[in-house]
């Protein structure tokens, strides 16, 4: 797994859906391809290889808004049910429930902008899909997420008396750099690391403004766009509340037998973040998985149950986003079924960062039936890149607390990595409930 690193900035987030108990089809277009989107409108921070050796290699690209898409129409089919499919209540699969009447035929935009859409007084979408090549689907679903509870303090001192790292974020950085010469040393690869950081390290209290504005977008739903066959994105899909617990959960896990370490390449370099994995290990220097961790004899950490139901709910709900898009593609064709029993858990500084790369040391019938690579993204906004090949230029698109992207399929072999964090785009909440670190955490879930 090496990661590759040198990095372009530039980058856009996604639209992410306004209305209540809807669900849309937008810019239905004549070929399948890339797509970047804009969150123009949304309220919150706009800014938001086998995986074995992964590879190193430089790659740079730059960004330009693009005017050239020309989609064919837009539908918005309106709902009567409410309140759909809550990642809070993981056993209540997607009831979407369309009818055909009442559907509504919109203008589409020839334009990348984004725009409102006022249906019915509380639907407004926004969205821009565009593919350099000019063609290709982009669907959203929307529904309702229940408010996020606001109470309850988070008790985060660390309470264990071995040595664990609470260090500022600028000493995570300096650690950091001093990977990008040196070598990753047994002591840094040994120590514990804290997921979150004492009250006292953290910044000012959320405003009730900010929290009443996360509130309000955590109440709109999530969004679901087929970026290219057998690649979804489910913007907005955790709630807050699951994003809580998901960080409660691998702060305790980091903390134990098999948590959260540096890893580092077999050339001795490091990885440009902490890493834990649950059900299997995997191992940077050989590239391989296994049932201990080699530096030092560790069992990983079951996955948590709750983490796999939302993996399987996030592909039922990827399954029908891809089936409503396309009369011709059946779901699971594009986004297989899988039981994960692989997680790998990312923590990125703000300075963290993860080469193109290709998943691919999961075994090799995993591989050929493309089951997919499901992963969350929680914390600081990531600019996600990828690309067909390790020379193209990569496509990107903006990963916000909440999201789960899905890769399998046609795109289970894709080249990926994160080219940077953006600072300071955790949702205040989260960060004031939990006191995550400044970064970004990923679980990506896979099936052996
Ligand atoms: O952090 C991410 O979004 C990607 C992580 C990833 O590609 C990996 O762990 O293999
Ligand atoms: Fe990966």
């Amino acid at each position: 797994m090496n990661h590759g690193e040198g990095w372009s900035s530039g980058g856009r987030g996604g639209p992410r859906g306004r209305s209540q108990a809807s669900w849309q089809i937008v810019n239905r277009q004549k070929s399948e391809s890339h797509v970047t989107v804009d969150r123009s409108l949304d309220e919150s921070s706009g800014n938001r290889g086998g995986r074995g050796l992964r590879g190193r290699g430089r790659c740079t690209q730059s960004w330009s808004p693009r005017n050239n898409n020309s989609p064919e129409q837009v539908y918005v089919k309106k709902s009567s049910q409410d309140g759909l499919c809550s990642t809070k209540q993981p056993d209540e699969v997607a009831a979407f429930k369309c009818s055909g009447d009442d559907k509504v035929l919109l203008q589409p935009s020839a334009s990348s902008n984004s725009k409102n859409i006022n249906l019915s007084g509380d639907l407004s979408v926004s969205r821009e899909c565009e593919d350099k090549n000019g063609g290709r689907v982009s669907c959203y679903l929307v529904n309702k997420m229940e408010d996020v509870s606001l109470s309850g303090q988070v008790s985060v001192s660390s309470t264990s008396d071995r040595n664990v790292e609470i260090s500022s974020v600028e000493d995570q950085d300096e650690a950091h750099k001093s990977g990008d010469v040196g070598n990753a040393s047994d002591d840094r690869n040994t120590r514990l690391f804290d997921l979150c950081v004492e009250k006292k390290v953290m910044g000012l209290k959320a405003s009730s403004l900010q929290l009443n504005r996360e509130k309000r977008r955590a109440a709109k739903g999530y969004s679901g766009i087929v970026v290219r066959p057998g690649m979804v994105l489910l913007q907005n899909y955790l709630s807050l509340n699951d994003q809580v617990m998901i960080v409660k959960k691998c702060r305790e896990l980091g903390l134990g037998e098999g948590g959260f370490y540096q890893p580092g390449y077999r050339d001795g370099a490091s990885c440009h973040l902490k890493m834990m994995c649950l059900g299997k290990n995997w191992d940077p220097q050989t590239s391989r998985y296994g049932d201990t961790r080699p530096h030092d004899g560790s069992v990983p950490p079951k996955i948590p149950a709750e983490f796999n139901q939302f993996v399987q709910k996030a592909i039922k709900d990827s399954q029908f986003l891809v089936a409503t898009s396309s009369k011709k593609t059946k779901g699971e064709d594009e986004i297989p079924c899988m039981s994960p029993d692989i997680c790998i858990a990312n923590f990125y500084t703000s300075t963290g960062r993860l080469g193109l790369h290709q998943d691919k040391d999961e075994s090799s019938k995993s591989i050929q039936k493309g089951l997919p690579v499901v992963s969350f993204s929680i914390g600081s906004s990531a600019e996600f890149v990828y690309c067909d090949q390790m020379n193209d230029k990569p496509e990107k698109v903006v990963l916000h607390s909440g999201d789960v992207l899905l890769f399998g399929g046609k795109s289970r072999n894709v080249f990926h990595g994160v080219q940077s964090i953006i600072k300071d785009t955790a949702p205040p909440v989260l960060v004031q409930e939990t006191s995550l670190r400044p970064g970004r955490l990923n679980l990506t879930f896979r099936q052996y």
